[in-house]
């Protein structure tokens, strides 16, 4: 039974897809979810995908939800079932995440409960977010459920872990372009010139002082600038910059800070550069917020009803547009360990297939028990 979802997978991991242009990956689940009982209902939304399993005797409706976009990396795992997709590859295992929902699906279609189950194949994770326009479309309102799960692979546990934490889960992102606005020239000139790779390089120290300099060290944060271009050629002073970034923190006061003081730098930088200036702040994610008594009543099943070693972990500074969801529906995301020493982002991530089977075996005994226990759902 695993061995199928393992075998979807890899070929889910050939076919890696930017956001909103998942088009060969929703084929490939719609072709795969014809193949199953025609009990089902399926609807798409963009590149996503939503099924719905009509409950045996439905009281409410439980989601689940699975993302699908690949990410902007040129591949560097010994793997035979390589990306076919040329500077693309699934390195945040939405692949597996795929597979896993795959497996849910299957099972469920095989094992019905009480309650109707929604799956939920989401774009565009890694950017711009498609979780709040799926959230707010017809489509996904129409089928609204009244709990909502995701997990995430964790590649710094090993197989057979999984953990989460009630509260803040996954921080408050938002991305950064800053584009810088000089004078080019010639090498040998610099008068005559307004140097933007100077410019961009100073700007980037200054950035790092943010987080050192002007939040309370109690309230985390991090700027990171993981892009900068500038110039055209070794002898020709660059007219223009651009850094590209990430801003990420726990509470939504240290995001306006980080914000404002980033908004003070590079005024100062067109100041003292004598250039112009433009920020663009891009995609913003809402922290994931878990439902703190949910969390904790499945991180107690899980004790007591699974093999798995269950942890109470840390939050992470990374970012998920699943927080969307939580914002209008309870539920909790957890991490699926998946032991690689690559970390996610990397193009040598290579996950532990056998999680997979972990996450069929815990998610499906954990709907099944929500589906019939009325009590396991939060009040109101
Ligand atoms: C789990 C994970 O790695 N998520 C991404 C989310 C991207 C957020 C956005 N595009 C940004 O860069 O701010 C992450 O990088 O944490």
């Amino acid at each position: 039974m695993t061995d199928r979802f393992i075998e979807l997978r890899r070929q889910l991991h050939q076919i890696p897809e930017p956001g909103f242009c998942e088009v060969k990956t929703q084929q490939f689940i719609l072709d795969y979810l014809s193949s199953l009982p025609p009990r089902l209902q399926i609807k798409t939304w963009r590149t996503g995908v939503l099924v719905r399993i009509p409950g045996q005797n439905p009281k409410r409706c439980i989601g689940y939800r699975a993302d699908m976009d690949g990410l902007p990396i040129t591949e560097q795992t010994s793997y035979p079932f390589r990306s076919k997709h040329e500077g693309y590859m699934h390195a945040c295992g939405h692949d597996m995440h795929m597979a896993i929902a795959l497996g849910l699906i299957t099972h469920f279609c095989e094992h019905p409960v009480d309650d109707d189950l929604l799956f939920i194949f989401q774009p565009a994770e890694e950017g711009p977010g498609g979780a709040f326009p799926m959230l707010k479309s017809k489509e996904f309102s129409d089928w609204k459920p009244d709990l909502i799960l995701a997990l995430h692979i964790a590649p710094e546990y090993p197989v057979g872990t999984i953990a989460t934490r009630p509260g803040i889960l996954f921080a408050n992102t938002s991305e950064l372009f800053i584009d810088l606005c000089g004078t080019s020239g010639h090498a040998a000139r610099p008068h005559l010139a307004n140097d933007m790779a100077v410019a961009a390089a100073e700007l980037t120290l200054q950035l790092q002082t943010i987080v050192s300099r002007n939040l309370n060290p109690l309230d985390a944060g991090v700027v990171t600038i993981g892009k900068i271009e500038a110039g055209t050629k070794q002898n020709i002073i660059a007219g223009h910059a651009r850094l590209e970034g990430t801003i990420r923190t726990l509470s939504t006061e240290a995001m306006e800070t980080v914000k404002q003081r980033i908004q003070a730098l590079v005024r100062g930088i067109e100041t003292g550069f004598d250039c112009k200036a433009t920020i663009d702040c891009g995609a913003n994610y809402c922290q994931v917020y878990n439902h703190p008594e949910l969390t904790q009543s499945f991180l107690q099943w899980a004790q007591n009803h699974t093999r798995f070693h269950v942890v109470e972990c840390s939050e992470t500074m990374a970012g998920e547009d699943f927080g969307y969801f939580l914002q209008e529906i309870p539920g909790f995301m957890f991490w699926l360990g998946v032991e690689t020493p690559y970390g996610l982002h990397h193009p040598q991530i290579e996950p532990d297939e056998r999680a997979i089977a972990v996450a069929i075996e815990t998610v499906s005994g954990y709907l099944k028990h929500l589906s019939q226990n009325d009590k396991a759902f939060p009040a109101g």
